[in-house]
């Protein structure tokens, strides 16, 4: 049995009350999880406030609570801890508690609007195929080495993230490549991590119905490198006009990466086409499977990283030129002559990035539909924004409905419609149901067009009201198409 004033190693404690030699067979923040033995950490939500759960995890066995606010009602038996971050105590004593598998491997961070899960996965199947077993956790999936385990948050919360760890360690995993979410990084959820680096790929407009500000968005991912230690790395993106903020109070190691300014990693982009980029990378020139400029970026990410884990340039080049990327970003599927793009796409600056692709890389003549929704509870902000360049960008636009949650498709719909100006309005077409919008997009193209399906990417459902329902973009499209085919 662990003993609680090991796990407080490092945890600033302001108060105690009961015996500190207490033992804990289990770490909980949610009172619905306690069982005898378990220490209960006591957190402030968006929801509600842990700290009204107390007693009810003293009732289920929890003989150790952490909290900011010590309860009127001291339980006799039961340890109290005052701290005054439960959320950052509760990563330091996850890291504790599952014996801190971060000193033990190298673990990478990656946090940015857009690009994390792109150069995360890259970097894990760039590693696995160099002959190394790695960790990976990201938006789309969780992976100790092959292994696959369903995720359910970009960055999991800090025990999971600890409990993970530690099973990839005992897997005889050397790396772990994640994602840093600003949720993630304000929650603490990766407090007590060890990082051997961390990359910045780029910031634009999101999640401004948690963060509030752009500012507070900024300090959110700024955070990540305040708290690295000074033997670790920063890698940053140069041509992002917030890359030197982001590093400016950071003890790490600063090195950078881009295309267009002076930078320790450079590429100069040759060809940009539908089957892939060709970069100039120090003289030498590589071809690589991804497409879209945006990608040269995490391209550029992902080798600086490998170079500052000490790898081969040669070997990691050969390796990343053949890699495809993550699921659901620039996936095609062709089929009847035409090519649906399905793509995860839910920032604006990412639809920007990706409708920008499309039209460099299109020979012209053939029609560019765009379909895109806007996911509900999430900022409203960008949905009149996204609308603007779907239309803007495309020679027909079908809003449509991404991820509702508790909010009326309708609603978000108008949100949407008050970004395309009257000019606009004779391409653009409101269909609420995706299924629906997608059917019509290919009913309205012929041979040579292009549909772009935007939002989803691997997502294998539609959440509705709290129901996830299945549906997959990529599914739904190729089943409309093979009809065209056949007709
Ligand atoms: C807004 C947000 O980020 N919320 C996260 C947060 O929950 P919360 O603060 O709302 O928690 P709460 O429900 O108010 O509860 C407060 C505390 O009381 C506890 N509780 C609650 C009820 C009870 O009966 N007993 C009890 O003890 C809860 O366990 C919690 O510790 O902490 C939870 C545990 O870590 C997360 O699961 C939850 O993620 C929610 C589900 C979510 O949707 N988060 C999204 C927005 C998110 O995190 N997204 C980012 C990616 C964004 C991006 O970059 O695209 C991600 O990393 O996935
Ligand atoms: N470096 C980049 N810059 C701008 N846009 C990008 C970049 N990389 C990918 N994108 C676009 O953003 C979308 C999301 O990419 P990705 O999933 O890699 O980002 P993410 O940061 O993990 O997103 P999330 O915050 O949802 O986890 C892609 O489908 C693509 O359209
Ligand atoms: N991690 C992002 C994903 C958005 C994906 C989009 N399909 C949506 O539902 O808005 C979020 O939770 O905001
Ligand atoms: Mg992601």
């Amino acid at each position: 049995m662990k003993v609680l004033k090991d796990i407080l190693y490092r945890v600033s404690l302001q108060s105690t009350v009961g015996n500190m030699e207490n033992g804990l067979v289990d770490i909980a923040f949610d009172s619905r999880k306690v069982r005898k033995g378990s220490a209960f950490v006591a957190i402030p939500g968006t929801q509600v406030d842990g700290h009204d759960f107390i007693a009810k995890a003293i009732e289920k066995g929890a003989g150790i609570i952490v909290c900011e606010t010590l309860p009127k009602d001291i339980k006799e038996g039961v340890t109290y801890v005052q701290v005054q971050s439960s959320s950052k105590a509760l990563g330091i004593m996850a890291a504790n508690f599952y014996g801190n598998p971060s000193k033990q491997m190298k673990v990478v961070a990656v946090t940015g609007t857009n690009g994390k899960t792109t150069t995360v996965t890259l970097l894990h199947q760039l590693f696995q195929d160099m002959g190394y077993t790695s960790g990976l956790l990201s938006t789309v999936e969780n992976k100790i080495n092959e292994e696959v385990i369903p995720s359910t948050h970009t960055t999991p919360d800090s025990l999971s993230v600890q409990r993970l760890l530690a099973q990839m360690l005992e897997a005889g995993c050397t790396h772990c490549f994640m994602e840093a979410s600003s949720h993630a990084i304000v929650q603490e959820r990766i407090a007590g991590l060890n990082l051997t680096g961390a990359v910045f790929t780029n910031i634009s407009h999101d999640h401004l119905d948690y963060h509030k500000t752009f500012e507070e968005y900024i300090k959110a991912k700024k955070k990540l490198f305040d708290e690295l230690s000074k033997d670790a790395f920063a890698l940053v993106n140069i041509d992002d006009k917030r890359g030197k903020v982001m590093v400016q109070n950071t003890k790490a190691t600063i090195q950078y990466f881009g295309l267009k300014t002076a930078a320790d990693f450079k590429a100069k982009i040759l060809s940009n086409t539908l089957e892939g980029l060709e970069l100039d990378i120090n003289g030498k020139l590589i071809w690589f499977r991804m497409i879209g400029a945006f990608n040269a970026y995490n391209i550029m990410a992902v080798l600086g990283t490998a170079l500052l884990l000490g790898e081969d340039e040669e070997e990691v080049l050969k390796s990343l030129s053949g890699i495809k990327g993550a699921r659901g970003r620039f996936d095609r599927i062709s089929i009847a002559g035409i090519t649906a793009i399905v793509d995860y796409a839910h920032t604006p600056d990412a639809l920007e990035n990706v409708l920008k692709t499309i039209n460099e890389v299109r020979t012209g003549g053939e029609q560019l539909t765009t379909i895109v929704g806007c996911g509900g509870d999430r900022d409203k902000t960008k949905r009149p924004v996204m609308a603007k360049i779907a239309v803007t960008e495309s020679d027909k636009a079908i809003l449509t409905s991404d991820n509702p949650r508790t909010e009326n498709p309708q609603e978000i719909l108008k949100d949407m419609e008050e970004g395309v100006g009257p000019s606009d309005l004779r391409k653009t077409l409101t269909i609420v149901d995706r299924r629906e919008a997608i059917k019509t997009a290919c009913m309205l193209s012929k041979k040579g067009d292009i549909i772009l399906i935007a939002g989803k990417g691997h997502e294998t459902y539609q959440e509705i009201n709290g129901v996830k329902h299945h549906f997959d973009d990529a599914e739904v499209v190729t089943e409309f198409l093979t009809q065209l085919n056949q007709n």
